[in-house]
């Protein structure tokens, strides 16, 4: 294995990243629990939607003939010769001259063509005297007017959101077939760790990698077991990732990759056959681990720095998830945004720079300034907190100014 190898692209790192899952197996899932899977299989309707023509309107069935010359001045009164609520099994037809009264989304019975609003009318009960003309077909829904008998509904692929899953269930379907949902592996390591809220010597701080990542896991739409903080100890971190490891689909660790004397995970990992530890040409996420546990379970390994793991989560470890989930193409990323630039700042020479960036609307459009104070410090965790995208400035580039246009990837709404 080359141990030099100069600095890979960030495209190339992740399509490498990207060879190392493939879309779970599809499993039935009941709707209720199909929020944020993806559909492996294309729906279709059954029948027509809507299954038979009903009405759009609390109002009256008529023949639209026999009220066309209906006004205020010359109402005309009709017998009602039928009640349809909804759900009404609605086969018989009225007769020419006759009416229904018919509630919105009851059947509109044969013989009728057109719906008269209740406001129209006087809401009669016996007979109904209607005081406006309706066109032919007037607030009738059409049968098959959503979708057409054997028509594609929800196509494979697709990921499963509420409206989504609302027209699934329109169809009749109560279950899906969609791939499973991934299960990942979180755990931050480093000595110097210790639980958020625990007593801290000088030197120590609270692990907030392990939620930053669980919590990105989460919303990316993963299941997640968070291991917490794994001391720079190579037999703990070698117990944390063997057998009596959790079954999961991913593991992702945070920190000890790059050339400290105390990088454990680098040390660990690296005698794995299938394990690389390469750098990538961006800033922060540089140093990069990826490959396979001995029983072929992906694994990535971010670098410890906060941002750093953030970043490398985004640009690596959501995309793998969301591979995982069954998703393809442009759906792997989120969407960019251009911004104006309205506080500059510089970028290191080489590397494809992504930092944390606060957005605002102003009165041109989009406008980015970086979220830390003091730049693009790996170490700034707190600025995340203000963060709506990641700036992505290419390599050659090694100053933004004031005025300049960046492409922003937004990670939050
Ligand atoms: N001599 C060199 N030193 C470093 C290099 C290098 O090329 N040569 N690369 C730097 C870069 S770039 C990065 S990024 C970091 C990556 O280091 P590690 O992945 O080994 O991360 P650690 O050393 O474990 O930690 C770095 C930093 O982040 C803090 N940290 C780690 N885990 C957590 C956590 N769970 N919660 C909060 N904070 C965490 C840790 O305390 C350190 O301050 O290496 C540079 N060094
Ligand atoms: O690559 Mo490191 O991630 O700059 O901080």
């Amino acid at each position: 294995m080359p141990t030099h190898e100069g600095p890979r692209t960030v495209a190339d790192h992740l399509a490498e990243v990207l060879a190392l899952v493939a879309a779970l197996p599809p499993v039935s899932v009941p709707l209720d629990d199909a929020l944020g899977l993806v559909l492996a299989q294309d729906v279709t309707a059954p029948e027509a939607l809507p299954r038979f023509a009903n009405s759009a309107m609390d109002g009256y069935a008529v023949r639209a003939h026999d009220v066309a010359g209906a006004s205020v001045e010359h109402p005309v009164t009709l017998p009602v010769v039928l009640d349809l609520p909804a759900g009404a099994d609605a086969q018989t037809a009225i007769a020419p001259g006759t009416a229904a009264r018919i509630m919105t989304g009851a059947p509109v019975p044969p013989g009728a063509d057109a719906i008269v609003p209740v406001e129209a009318t006087d809401a009669g009960v016996q007979t109904v005297v209607i005081t406006a003309p309706a066109t032919l077909g007037a607030h009738v829904r059409r049968a098959g007017e959503d979708v057409a008998a054997g028509a594609v509904v929800l196509a494979a692929g697709e990921e499963l959101t509420p409206y989504r899953i609302a027209a699934i269930a329109s169809v009749g379907r109560a279950e899906v077939l969609a791939h499973r949902r991934p299960r990942v592996l979180l755990m931050s390591t480093g000595s110097e760790l210790v639980v958020p809220g625990e007593a801290m010597r000088h030197g120590q701080i609270p692990d907030s990698n392990s939620y930053l990542l669980a919590a990105a896991a989460r919303a990316a739409g993963a299941s997640v077991v968070r291991l917490g903080a794994v001391p720079d100890d190579a037999d703990a971190l070698r117990a944390a990732l063997g057998a009596d490891r959790p079954e999961v689909d991913l593991v992702i660790t945070s920190g000890g990759v790059s050339q400290g004397a105390y990088d454990v995970v680098k040390e660990v990992l690296i005698g794995l056959p299938q394990m690389r530890f390469v750098p990538v040409a961006m800033q922060p996420g540089k140093p990069q681990g990826l490959g396979r546990l001995e029983d072929g379970t992906p694994v990535l390994a971010l670098p410890g720095n906060p941002v750093s793991a953030f970043v490398s989560f985004e640009a690596f470890g959501r995309p793998a998830l969301l591979a995982l989930r069954g998703l393809t193409g442009a759906a792997l990323h989120r969407p960019r945004v251009r911004a104006r630039v309205t506080e500059g700042w510089s970028s290191p020479r080489g590397r494809e720079q992504h930092i944390p960036v606060v957005l605002t609307e102003g009165e041109h459009g989009l406008e980015a300034r970086p979220a830390a104070n003091r730049g693009s410090g790996s170490h700034l965790v707190a600025s995340l907190a203000l963060a709506d995208g990641l700036a992505i400035v290419p390599r050659d580039v090694t100053a933004v100014g004031v005025g300049d246009e960046v492409a922003v990837v937004r990670i939050a709404p």
